[in-house]
């Protein structure tokens, strides 16, 4: 199957969500507490995803909101300089902050998050501030799931999912569990479900289908998942299973595995943004869905070698140089 998009819009992929700073422990192999230096660079899934994306070459944009401070500057001009549009990453005239996400590298198995999401500014896009003429302009428009947790940036996605399906654009929704900005996991669910049925293609991890499906971590069964969507809207749907790899199902029946490429772990965090970019510019670029499944993987491997989510996000040729490497062993 190849998935087919519009051939006359402005944008590639137009992303929604949060633009945030991560701050990644320069000391690793010791737990937070004793790293003392940490190195600042832009997070967020959706603006990584949009980083990755620009930096295979895909013409992005992201919709946006950025607390107006120092830290709301560096993320403009970083994604601006990334080759992003930030026409449309407005700017929080109420005081809400920069989200601040503290990554903690105990051992390449042992990665973990730590975020400061408080009265974030990006939960603060509001519906007014996501511009039609901006979105019917995309051939993907990237949903956040994380960008459902409140309001109004959840009134703002809607209105920019309902914009897209006007206008033939797909919509592509990252599932994107955080746990620190959502109320309860009953409402998730509720939320999940309500935009994974008219999106066109899902991405997420097995335990966030299963926070989708209202199920405890590891209860749920792909084969139920896509027994479930494919009733709907959707006609790919993707599941990661981590270092185990990952599945794309097809409506019409087809069912891919990608294999992850053994690396040097650094960290494992970034794996998850680094993959849905590659694997959505093969996609757009017309590749089959193994070889995207197979762009996803090399790209993924790529990055958590590396220190960063963003910064480390790699060309279509470093790509192409490790799936052929890997292929040839
Ligand atoms: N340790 C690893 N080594 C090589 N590849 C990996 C590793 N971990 C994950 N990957 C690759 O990245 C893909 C996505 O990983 P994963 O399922 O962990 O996503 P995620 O949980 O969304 O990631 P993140 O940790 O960034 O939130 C996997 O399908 C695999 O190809
Ligand atoms: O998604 C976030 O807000 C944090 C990320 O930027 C971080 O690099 C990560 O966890 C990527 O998966």
């Amino acid at each position: 199957m190849q998935f087919e998009f519009s051939s006359d819009k402005t944008y590639d992929i137009i992303a929604i969500g949060r633009a945030c700073v991560d701050l990644n422990a320069v000391e690793y192999n010791r737990p937070m507490e004793e790293t003392m230096t940490f190195s600042k660079y832009v997070g967020g899934s959706p603006a990584n995803i949009a980083i990755g994306s620009s930096k295979l070459g895909l013409k992005a944009g992201f919709i946006g909101k950025l607390s107006d401070d120092q830290h709301g500057n560096f993320i403009r001009q970083y994604m601006a300089d990334a080759g992003i549009d930030t026409s449309n990453m407005v700017t929080d005239k109420e005081g809400h902050k920069t989200g601040l996400t503290f990554t903690e590298i105990k051992s390449p198995e042992e990665c973990s998050i730590l975020m400061y999401r408080e009265k974030v500014a990006d939960l603060y896009l509001s519906p007014d501030e996501v511009d039609e003429d901006y979105v019917k302009q995309a051939k993907i428009l990237l949903v956040s799931g994380t960008a459902l947790a409140q309001s109004p940036s959840r009134e703002a996605v809607i209105k920019a999912v309902e914009l897209a399906r006007k206008h033939d654009v797909k919509v592509i929704f990252e599932l994107d569990y955080r746990p620190y900005t959502w109320g309860s996991k009953e409402e998730t669910a509720v939320y999940y479900g309500l935009i994974a049925e008219q999106s066109d293609v899902v991405i997420g991890t097995r335990d966030e289908y299963d926070m989708m499906e209202n199920l405890e971590a590891g209860e749920g069964e792909n084969e139920d998942t896509i027994n479930h969507l494919f009733k709907h809207q959707p006609n790919l749907i993707v599941i990661k299973h981590g270092v185990s790899g990952s599945y794309a199902f097809t409506k019409d029946g087809e069912a891919y595995r990608g294999h992850a490429y053994k690396t040097k772990v650094l960290k494992t965090f970034g794996a998850g943004d680094s993959y849905a970019s590659a694997f959505l510019y093969a996609l757009i670029n017309g590749k089959d869905i193994d070889t995207a499944l197979k762009f996803g993987s090399a790209s993924a491997a790529i990055v958590v070698s590396k220190h960063s989510s963003s910064e480390a996000m790699p060309t279509v040729e470093e790509i192409e140089q490790l799936i052929s490497e890997k292929e040839n062993q």
